[in-house]
């Protein structure tokens, strides 16, 4: 995921305009400009389309892309030597941690974070897709979030 230039986590992206391109070449494009590189992107790709709750004229559609290690890696370096929206639009990409540490350290503590329209919820739809964690440690990592997210709003400072 990248950290967004308003503080909120989300995914690389951006706004297509069907009228002018189709949805995959607009996110190739919007790709280019946010993590530097090319990356190809087709219909199979696609996972999920939904109406955005605050913007209703928005319809957000959401890719999965599949990448070996040395692919994403390649990702992060030119994120930041090369991508035009970096420093700008786009402040880093993030991994997202895939593990539980002690006291909510980890996937837990990365989901108490603040993300953009629907994107948490795209990040654990994805995260199930994949089967990268079971359905039960997905359960417990939100459980675990919302009860943080509960604590830092009791908090005063
Ligand atoms: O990761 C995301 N998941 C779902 N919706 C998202 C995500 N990132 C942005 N958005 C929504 C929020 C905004 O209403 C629009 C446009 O986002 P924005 O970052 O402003 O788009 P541009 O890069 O400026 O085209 O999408």
């Amino acid at each position: 995921m990248q950290m967004r230039f308003d503080g909120l986590l989300g995914f690389p992206g951006g706004l297509v305009n069907p009228s002018e391109e189709t949805l995959e070449a607009g996110l190739s494009r919007e790709l280019h400009e946010e993590v530097g590189v090319a990356v190809p992107v087709g219909v199979d790709d696609h996972m999920s389309s939904c109406v955005s709750s605050s913007c209703p004229r928005l319809i957000t559609h959401f890719y999965i892309k599949k990448m070996t290690e040395a692919e994403l890696k390649e990702i992060e370096r030119a994120a930041v030597a090369s991508a035009t929206d970096h420093g700008l639009e786009v402040l880093g990409m993030v991994r997202v941690p895939l593990y539980f540490l002690k006291k909510g350290g980890g996937l837990p503590y990365f989901l108490s974070h603040s993300f953009i329209s629907n994107s948490r919820a795209q990040l654990l739809s994805a995260l199930r897709h994949c089967r990268l964690l079971s359905q039960g440690e997905l359960k417990e990592a939100v459980r675990q979030a919302e009860q943080m997210r509960r604590t830092h709003s009791d908090d005063p400072r």
